[in-house]
């Protein structure tokens, strides 16, 4: 029996037994291949030239851009803060390129702040080595224009209204500075606004359900409950799934959003807790309806009704078959899971080759509630597609899996 690892307390996998084999990074000219070999050493040497860091942790450094480019995988340090969680992992001694992406790249992260003495007690703990392109980008002036944006909200009919927050955060998942990285000079390719898939009238019916007495629920309004909004990037993403938050609180939509972020610094932009309340302070400090969505916020905040949740498993390299019981029992009790970002896709679907008419709702068959998945496309996985869509789609663009100009919006009731 193999052990679990990564406190998931369960069985490795609970994915469908037809599952196809999960991506590799290993394949030469592969998406996957080139996020190692060109992404993560772009990303060692941007995060050294952003922060003066001392000789010690530039060694570090150094050395994991030796490990990644040459060498094979070492376990963490014994005395590294957490190193526990991931002594059983079995892909040590081997080469980078020739294990599961998914775990190469979150061993990677998890490194690369070992390197930097992100865990360790003394000046650097905690330090988030990917604050400044974070701040950065907060203060930039889109997200003013974004921000302004919001005044004209109310001049919409009501279900625009709902359209527009719900695209907003779905396009926000763009928002992606690893993903920016690889972009380069050239930037990103401009949006295509049809959804590769769109289910976002089963969404608005999930969410309706609680309000005007669903299934089970004859003859009235019953309590909306609770929505688990499992958050990707920082900034730019997070603000608008702040204020779609915001407005499933206030239209009655739910009673309560569980946020889920991530306990570390993860994937160069994910969002943090100190990242969301610096997207609180972002808002309130705003004018017009954004600063009213940030008061209302924090007080959701102070009222219980904004729930801020940082699970370690949010940073662990498995799917999300492999979620440990309370977080099972969060997503359970929700009416409904919004999965942000690639990332988070990647981990619901499980990091495989399907075939992308795969339905959406046998690749999710595990999970334990309504789940949907915003997400703009930014690796080979996808699943969901009709043969018509991928049709058209591989008669475009070569890249549309991964250069973000694609976005879908997928629900499993
Ligand atoms: O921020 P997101 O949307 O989860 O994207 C993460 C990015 O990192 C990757 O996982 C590859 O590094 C891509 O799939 C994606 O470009």
């Amino acid at each position: 029996m193999t052990r679990p690892s990564q406190d998931t307390g369960r069985a490795p996998t609970d994915a469908a037994p037809s599952a196809p084999a999960p991506v590799v990074t290993g394949t030469p000219g592969s998406f996957a291949r080139g996020v190692l070999d060109k992404r993560h050493p772009a990303l060692i040497e941007r995060v050294r030239r952003a922060t003066p860091y001392p000789p010690e942790q530039r060694r570090a450094l150094d050395a994991l851009l030796d490990e990644i480019t040459k060498g094979s995988i070492e376990r963490l340090a014994d005395d590294e803060p957490g190193a526990d969680l991931w002594r059983d992992e079995p892909y040590y001694g081997q080469r980078w390129a020739d294990v599961p992406f998914l775990w190469a790249e979150s061993f990677f992260y998890r490194k690369l702040l070992a390197a930097l003495g992100h865990f360790a007690p003394g000046p650097w703990l905690g330090i988030d080595p990917f604050a400044p392109f974070k701040n950065a980008e907060l203060a930039g002036s889109k997200v003013d224009d974004e921000l302004s944006a919001l005044d004209r909200l109310p001049d919409l009919p009501p279900d625009e209204q709902d359209r527009t927050l719900l695209l907003s955060s779905l396009w926000g998942n763009r928002a992606d500075l690893g993903f920016q990285l690889s972009a380069g000079e050239a930037g990103l390719g401009d949006r295509v606004q049809g959804l590769v898939a769109d289910d976002s009238a089963a969404l608005w019916d999930i969410l309706a359900a609680g309000v005007t007495g669903g299934p089970g629920e004859p003859g009235g309004p019953s309590s909306p409950g609770k929505v688990c909004l499992v958050a990707d990037n920082a900034g730019p993403e997070l603000l608008p799934d702040l204020v779609l938050a915001d407005h499933l609180l206030a239209t009655g939509r739910a009673d309560s959003v569980v946020l889920h972020l991530k306990p570390y610094p993860y994937y160069v932009s994910d969002a943090t807790t100190t990242d969301t309340l610096a997207c609180l302070d972002r808002l309130t400090a705003a004018s017009g309806r954004a600063a009213a969505v940030g008061a209302r916020l924090r007080d959701a905040l102070g009222a219980g009704r904004l729930v801020l949740r940082s699970h370690p498993f949010s940073c662990a390299p498995h799917g999300y078959d492999r979620m440990p019981a309370d977080l099972r029992e969060d997503f359970a009790s929700a009416a409904l899971t919004v999965m942000k970002g690639d990332l988070n896709y990647r981990r619901l679907v499980g990091d495989r080759h399907w075939p992308a008419t795969t339905p959406f709702a046998e690749a999710t068959a595990y999970f334990p509630g309504p789940v949907a998945a915003l997400r703009t496309l930014k690796c080979d996985v996808v699943t969901g597609l009709t043969p018509g869509t991928l049709a058209e789609l591989d008669a475009g663009t070569e890249s549309w899996r991964t250069s973000g100009t694609h976005a879908l919006i997928q629900v499993r009731p």
